[in-house]
C-alpha cells in the first residue's frame, strides 16, 4: 500500500498524542514485579506495547514481539528471573538486532539464556530462575535498553547489581527514565559516574498514568516549522517530562517554533527566528534525529548532526534509509563514519514522483509525511502501516489537521 498525501494551506489542530511507549513498557515490567493490581491509565495501544501485554498475560512459553527493542530486551531480562523455559522472537529485523551484551550479562549474572539460531541475536531459550547478580562491566555505548533492562530486574537479584559503564554512554536519558519510574515503584538506585548500583529491594504497588509521547510530538513540531502558517496543540504533554526526547521543544526554536505550556498540553506557535546552520549531538535524543535531518533540508537549514552511532541498529539502517531516500527529493547528505551526517545545501536532480520507502521504520514514515508541505504535489509514502508501532492514530491525525491522504 502507498498513501498519497497532500497538505492543507493552514495548519490549526489539536491533537491528543500517543501515549509512551517507552513509559508504557517499562510500567508493564514494573507493574509485573509490583504484583500491582491497578490498572495502568493511558497505556499506549502502539504495536511495541500490545506484544508486551501478550507476552505478560500469556500462559504460553513461547513469545513474539515482532519489532519492540523494548519488548526483546526488556523481557529477556524479566524472563530470565521467572522460573521456566521461555522462548522469545521477533521479525526478521529483530533477528538482526544485536543482544549479546546484555545475554553475557545476564548469563554472568545466574541466568541460562541460549542463542536459537544466530550467535549474538534473538531469538533466545531462557531457562529461567533466581539470579543471584553481582558486579558487572557493560559498555554503555551500544543500547541503553541492555542496561534498562537489567536495572529493572537488578532489586530482585539475591545481591543487587552494580554496573559499571564502560566508554560513552549512549541514550542516557533512557537509563534516567528507568531510575525514575524504578522509583516511583518503590525502589532506590544510586547512579554515580560510570557506576550504578541497584541493593536488594521489593517493588511496590502503585497506581499509574502514563504521559504523552513527546518523540511522537516532534513530527508536530516539524509540520509546523515547515507551514507558513501554524497554530497546533499537543494535548498529555508536561515541562518537566520524563522523557529526554521533551528536548525536541528546546531544539525547535532553532528552527522558528515556540513552545507554550497550557495545563492541557502545549501549543505550537511559529516565531519566524531561524538559525543557518544547526549543529547538535543527538546521542541523548537519537528517535529525534530523522525528524531534525528532514525538517532540516526542507527549510534549507545546512546541518552538522553527531551522535548517530545507534542508527544503525534500530528498526532499519536508519543512516542509509535517509540518504536514500532524501536522494529521491533532490537532497546529498555526507556521512562521516557511523555517527556524523552533514549537510552544506548538496542537491541533486529531484525525482519527478518520488515514493519514500518506510524500510519497516514507524518513523521513517512519520518523519517524511511532512514533506506534503513542502512540495506542491504531495508525498507518497510507502508501506505507510508501519506507525502503528508507536503512533497507530498517525494518519487520522493527519486528517483530522486537515491532510488529504488517499491510497
Ligand atoms: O529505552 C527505551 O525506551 C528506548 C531507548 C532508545 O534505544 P537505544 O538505547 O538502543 O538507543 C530509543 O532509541 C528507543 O526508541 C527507546
Ligand atoms: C528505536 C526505536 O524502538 P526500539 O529500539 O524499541 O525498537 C524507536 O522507536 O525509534
Amino acid at each position: 500500500m502507498e498513501y498519497q498525501i497532500k497538505a492543507p494551506s493552514k495548519l490549526q489542530a489539536s491533537i491528543q498524542l500517543p501515549a509512551s511507549k517507552s513509559i508504557s513498557n517499562r510500567a508493564l515490567i514494573l507493574h509485573a514485579l509490583s504484583y500491582s493490581a491497578y490498572d495502568i491509565v493511558n497505556l499506549s495501544d502502539c504495536d511495541d506495547t500490545k506484544v508486551m501485554v501478550n507476552a505478560l498475560n500469556s500462559d504460553g512459553r513461547d513469545f513474539d514481539i515482532k519489532a519492540a527493542g523494548t519488548a526483546m530486551r526488556f523481557l529477556t531480562a524479566f524472563l530470565s528471573k521467572i522460573v521456566g523455559e521461555w522462548t522469545i522472537t521477533g521479525t526478521e529485523r529483530m533477528k538482526n538486532r544485536p543482544i549479546k551484551l546484555l545475554v553475557d550479562a545476564l548469563n554472568s549474572l545466574g541466568a541460562r539464556i541460549e542463542y536459537i539460531e544466530k550467535e549474538g541475536y534473538p531469538p533466545l531459550r531462557i531457562f529461567g530462575s533466581a539470579l543471584q547478580g553481582g558486579e558487572i562491566s557493560l559498555s554503555g555505548g551500544i543500547s541503553s535498553q541492555y542496561i534498562s533492562a537489567l536495572l529493572m530486574v537488578a532489586p530482585l537479584m539475591e545481591k543487587g547489581l552494580t554496573i559499571h559503564l564502560e566508554g560513552n554512554i549512549i541514550s542516557r536519558p533512557y537509563i534516567q527514565l528507568t531510575l525514575q519510574l524504578m522509583e516511583q515503584f518503590g525502589v532506590k538506585a544510586n547512579w554515580s559516574g560510570q557506576t550504578i548500583k541497584v541493593l536488594p529491594q521489593e517493588y511496590k504497588p502503585v497506581p499509574f498514568t502514563v504521559e504523552s509521547d513527546w518523540s511522537a510530538a516532534s513530527y508536530w513540531y516539524q509540520m509546523a516549522a515547515l507551514n507558513k502558517d501554524a497554530e497546533i496543540e499537543l494535548l498529555g504533554l508536561f515541562k518537566n517530562s520524563l522523557q529526554g526526547d521533551s528536548a525536541v521543544a528546546g531544539l525547535f526554536t532553532q528552527l522558528g517554533i515556540t513552545t507554550s505550556y497550557t495545563n492541557k498540553g502545549v501549543l505550537l506557535k511559529k516565531n519566524g527566528n531561524r538559525c543557518t546552520k544547526f549543529n547538535h549531538n543527538f546521542v541523548n535524543e537519537p528517535d529525534l534525529a530523522q525528524t531534525f535531518v528532514v525538517t532540516c533540508v526542507l527549510l534549507n537549514v545546512h546541518f552538522r548532526f553527531s551522535g548517530l552511532q545507534s542508527l544503525k541498529i534500530k528498526e532499519t539502517d536508519r543512516i542509509e534509509a535517509l540518504c536514500n531516500e532524501l536522494r529521491k527529493l533532490g537532497y546529498l547528505i555526507h556521512v562521516e563514519g557511523n555517527s556524523v551526517m552533514e549537510w552544506n545545501g548538496e542537491r541533486c536532480e529531484p525525482m519527478d514522483h518520488p515514493v519514500i520507502n518506510t524500510y519497516e521504520d514507524h518513523r521513517m514514515a512519520m518523519a517524511f509525511a511532512p514533506v506534503a508541505l513542502a512540495l506542491p504535489q504531495g508525498i507518497c509514502i510507502a508501506d505507510p502501516e508501519v506507525v502503528s508501532k508507536s503512533y497507530p492514530n498517525f494518519w487520522n491525525d493527519l486528517l483530522k489537521a486537515g491532510f488529504e491522504i488517499k491510497d
